[in-house]
């Protein structure tokens, strides 16, 4: 019995020894194979890689790019966006080279043909870079292979920057700078650059700061301000204008007879969309009456609703502002109890950009309100019960409101300010009065709801860094397009890039608004997950994007 017990015992030892000799086996085995099958993928891999280098090699030696070359893909027909050019009615009056005054040690703009301390350009310039008059930047970069055998297109614009040629004598110029509309953070800095670069870059013989907007051309209260780098040295600082600016007031001949008396050829305005259309008429009266003045629009609005370009100056600075007003919100609704809701009002008259940026950058929205989505109030996607859903769940809620918001229950306002601009009906305070009215009808506790109005906060503030700059390069490039004359067009951003855009086209579809079905929206209902209301997509109607953020 003990030897049977015995045999048994070693019976299942050697079962046991020869299941963990196959169980090592096996692991081994797969092992081998699992590392096999790595070398073989990481050779295939540098393999790969390495037929890839010779190809980008041999791509590059031929002046090719690298990558893979895309046979379904390319851009039949680009269609340039021109802008007008004084040089079509006016001989240029000036045959010297384009040099920056003030790199100009030993020559400045005489006809010479090189400035001893040009070094880049080897064309007598101080210019790193001139820009040819044939540079055009693409506007839709976005391409895919178009269907059923159809050709891609895209529109170009004529591309920024200093010309070797210049129409102007820079020492002939008198220009004149004007702010209208709104105020918007940075504009000071547009004046100060555009002052410095006429004085200091071009020698520019005089610049005037025409004041309180299109009206200081003919109140006789508001004499023009001469500026001088001096002058404007600090401005920068500061929100608001320099110059002061108004809504209302525009008279043609009364600008065009200020033109005349100051003997001015170039003008600058700051505007938006309003002002832009102004800045056309004035250019198309001065080539009706053939003077040789260049009229250019730089778009200022803190709504960021003028189409084409990237962003406008004073948004990203507006929207920065608002972060503070969210964050009031959110502390007074949370610490106010019963269930606190704080609401913010934001600028947007008719587009929402600053509300759901400043929503989508605050991270703190519960809900946004924009005019471009009808307010639902109760139901289904009624942004009521969802606000007590939101307030039942973290104990307070925080609501952003685009001024222009909810038209389609307060009604279209058939009031109007000076420039024509409709009135608009106090959403704020609807708002927080139908939150309370709701919480006291379906919350014994009902709500304790807090109003937050910045708006003129937001908008008088100081540029902040990204928008500075961005004045200086508009600046900049508004004064290049004027000197080498260009006329009738406004400077802008599109694809980050500076271009020239002349303002018809500019103006043609400005106010421009947030798509009801494009990614922004969809990314501020990812953020705050309210109900989407907007209206569905009619048939056949196409998807576009907000150009700030696709
Ligand atoms: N179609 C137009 N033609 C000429 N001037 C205009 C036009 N629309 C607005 N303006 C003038 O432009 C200035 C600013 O207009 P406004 O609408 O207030 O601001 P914005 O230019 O920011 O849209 C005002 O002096 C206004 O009278
Ligand atoms: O009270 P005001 O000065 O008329 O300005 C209010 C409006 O200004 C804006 O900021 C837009 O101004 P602009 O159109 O002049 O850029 C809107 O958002 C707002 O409705």
């Amino acid at each position: 019995m003990d030897k049977l017990k015995g045999l048994n015992t070693s019976l299942a030892v050697t079962a046991a020894v020869c299941a963990s000799t196959a169980l090592l086996t096996y692991i081994i085995c797969n092992l081998r194979s699992r590392d096999e099958e790595q070398s073989q993928r990481s050779a295939t891999a540098a393999k790969r890689a390495s037929e890839r280098t010779v190809k980008d090699k041999s791509q590059v030696q031929e002046g090719k790019p690298k990558g893979t070359l895309l046979n379904d893909l390319s851009l039949q027909e680009i269609y340039l966006w021109e802008v007008e050019h004084l040089g079509a009615h006016f001989k240029s009056e000036f045959t010297g080279m384009n040099k920056m005054k003030n790199q100009s040690a030993y020559s400045e703009y005489t006809s010479e043909p090189s400035s001893p301390v040009a070094v880049s350009t080897g064309d007598g310039s101080d210019y790193n870079k001139l820009i040819s008059n044939h540079e055009v930047i693409i506007a839709d970069i976005k391409q895919k292979p178009a269907a059923g055998g159809g050709v891609n297109r895209t529109r170009a614009y004529v591309r920024a920057g200093p010309r070797k040629h210049l129409h102007f004598n820079p020492s002939g110029v008198t220009a004149a700078i004007v702010t209208c509309g709104g105020l918007c953070p940075g504009l000071n800095n547009v004046i100060r650059e555009l002052t410095n670069t006429l004085i200091h870059l071009y020698g520019a013989k005089k610049v005037l700061g025409i004041r309180g907007g299109y009206a200081g051309f003919y109140t006789d209260a508001w004499q023009p301000i001469e500026l001088t780098p001096e002058i404007v040295n600090n401005i920068h600082h500061e929100g608001g204008t320099f110059l002061g600016s108004s809504r209302g007031g525009f008279d043609i001949d009364k600008t065009v007879a200020f033109l005349k008396k100051h003997k001015i050829n170039q003008l600058y305005v700051i505007g938006g969309d309003g002002t832009h259309r102004g800045a056309f008429r004035i250019h198309e009266e001065c080539m009706k009456l053939k003077m040789n003045v260049g009229v250019c629009g730089i778009p200022k609005t803190i709504d960021n609703d003028v189409d084409h370009i990237d962003r406008s100056f004073g948004f990203s600075s507006a929207v920065q502002a608002a972060q503070s007003a969210i964050r009031t919100a959110k502390t007074e609704a949370s610490c106010n109890l019963p269930n606190g809701i704080g609401i913010v009002k934001l600028m947007g008259r008719s587009a929402g950009f600053v509300a759901v940026h400043a929503a989508m950058s605050s991270g703190d929205v519960d809900l946004c309100l924009v005019p471009e989505i009808p307010i639902v109030l109760e139901g289904e996607k009624g942004c009521l019960p969802f606000l007590q859903r939101r307030v039942k769940e973290q104990g307070f809620a925080v609501v952003v409101v685009a001024e222009g918001a909810g038209e389609e229950l307060l009604g279209e306002s058939t009031e109007t300010d000076a420039s024509g601009n409709k009135k608009l009906p106090a959403i704020g305070e609807f708002l927080k009065s139908k939150i309370n009215e709701f919480f006291k009808k379906n919350d014994p506790q009902g709500a304790t709801v807090k109003y937050v109005d910045p708006s003129y906060i937001i908008r008088s503030c100081p540029a902040n860094a990204a928008d500075s700059l961005y004045c200086m390069q508009l600046a900049q490039n508004a004064v290049h397009g004027l000197m080498a004359g260009y006329t009738g067009f406004s400077v802008g951003l599109c694809n980050n890039r500076m271009v020239l855009l002349p303002i018809p086209y500019l103006v043609e579809t400005s106010p421009r608004h947030m798509d009801a079905h494009g990614r922004t929206w969809e990314r501020v209902l990812s953020i705050t997950r309210q109900p989407n209301t907007a209206k569905p997509m009619k048939p056949g109607e196409v998807v576009s994007y907000a150009p700030m953020l696709r």
